[in-house]
């Protein structure tokens, strides 16, 4: 019987280290992304998360290590493996002083499209998010939410084949995140990868087929969601996995009002 091989994974993580002075904070990490899967990435506050991801998508060099997106290296053709990819860095300033109309038509054309495709996209992906009406507003002037979304606009317009979010649904309201789930779901569908960051374990165990475990920059667990959480909730083995409950014990005085 012949078996037909794998494809390439979407984003191919090998032996990633990432060091900030004494503290590491991607302690060797090696993980594989496969085509088509929507994958959660979850960790403690503070496990490499965003280092990763950083890592992964060309935003930080690693101190050893290759990130290949598929089967492009990240480093070795930085330009190619771009096209590949769009990323909703966490934290990363924006051009806040674009309209958000102009943010995501800069996007595009940053993309190397042309003005009249960019310009269709940019409508569609605002209605999408729901921002049509704030379109000629400045991002600075926009919530925490809104600009997420402006952002997360940004990272569609050239309908990459691989999507890196890092927490996309943070500060946006339910009904907004629920179309962005839409739209993510739909681009899975069709043959489309997206790798999210979140703390949400519900979340993640209802929308992603896959999910990764960090914690203190190593990887705890990986696979699909069924295989990671066995037969419990996925909120139950992280905490498994990672422990730290703390206890209130030594907060007594908060109950002295
Ligand atoms: N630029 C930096 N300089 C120094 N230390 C850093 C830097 N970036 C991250 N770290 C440290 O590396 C570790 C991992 O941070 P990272 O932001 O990747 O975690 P995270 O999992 O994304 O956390 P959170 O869920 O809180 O966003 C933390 O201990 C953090 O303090």
């Amino acid at each position: 019987m012949t078996s037909t091989p794998d494809p390439v994974p979407a984003l191919s993580l090998r032996g990633l280290v990432k060091q900030f002075g004494s503290k590491t904070a991607v302690n060797g990490i090696s993980l594989d992304v496969p085509q088509g899967s929507f994958y959660g990435l979850v960790g403690p506050n503070g496990a490499g998360k965003t280092t990763l991801l950083s890592l992964a998508t060309g935003l930080l060099r690693p101190d050893a290590g290759s990130a290949r997106v598929h089967g492009t290296d990240g480093w070795a053709q930085p330009l190619e493996a771009k096209r590949l990819m769009g990323i909703l860095p966490d934290g990363v300033r924006l051009f806040d002083r674009l309209t958000g109309e102009q943010l995501v038509t800069y996007a595009g054309l940053l993309r190397g499209m042309d003005r009249e495709t960019v310009q269709s996209r940019t409508r569609d992906l605002l209605a999408a998010m729901d921002l049509t009406a704030d379109a000629g507003t400045l991002v600075v002037d926009y919530s925490a939410g809104m600009t997420k979304k402006a952002a997360l606009a940004s990272a569609l317009i050239h309908a990459p084949r691989l999507l890196v979010l890092d927490e996309p649904f943070e500060a946006v309201d339910p009904v907004s995140a629920a179309n962005i789930r839409d739209i993510l779901t739909g681009y899975v569908r069709s043959g489309g990868t997206v790798i999210v960051s979140s703390h949400v374990m519900d979340l993640v165990q209802r929308m992603c087929d896959h999910v990764a475990v960090v914690a203190g920059g190593n990887l705890l667990a990986a696979g699909t969601v069924d295989d990671v959480r066995g037969d419990g909730s996925l909120e139950d083995r992280f905490v498994a996995l990672v422990g730290g409950r703390t206890h209130s014990e030594g907060l007594e005085w908060l109950r002295t009002f």
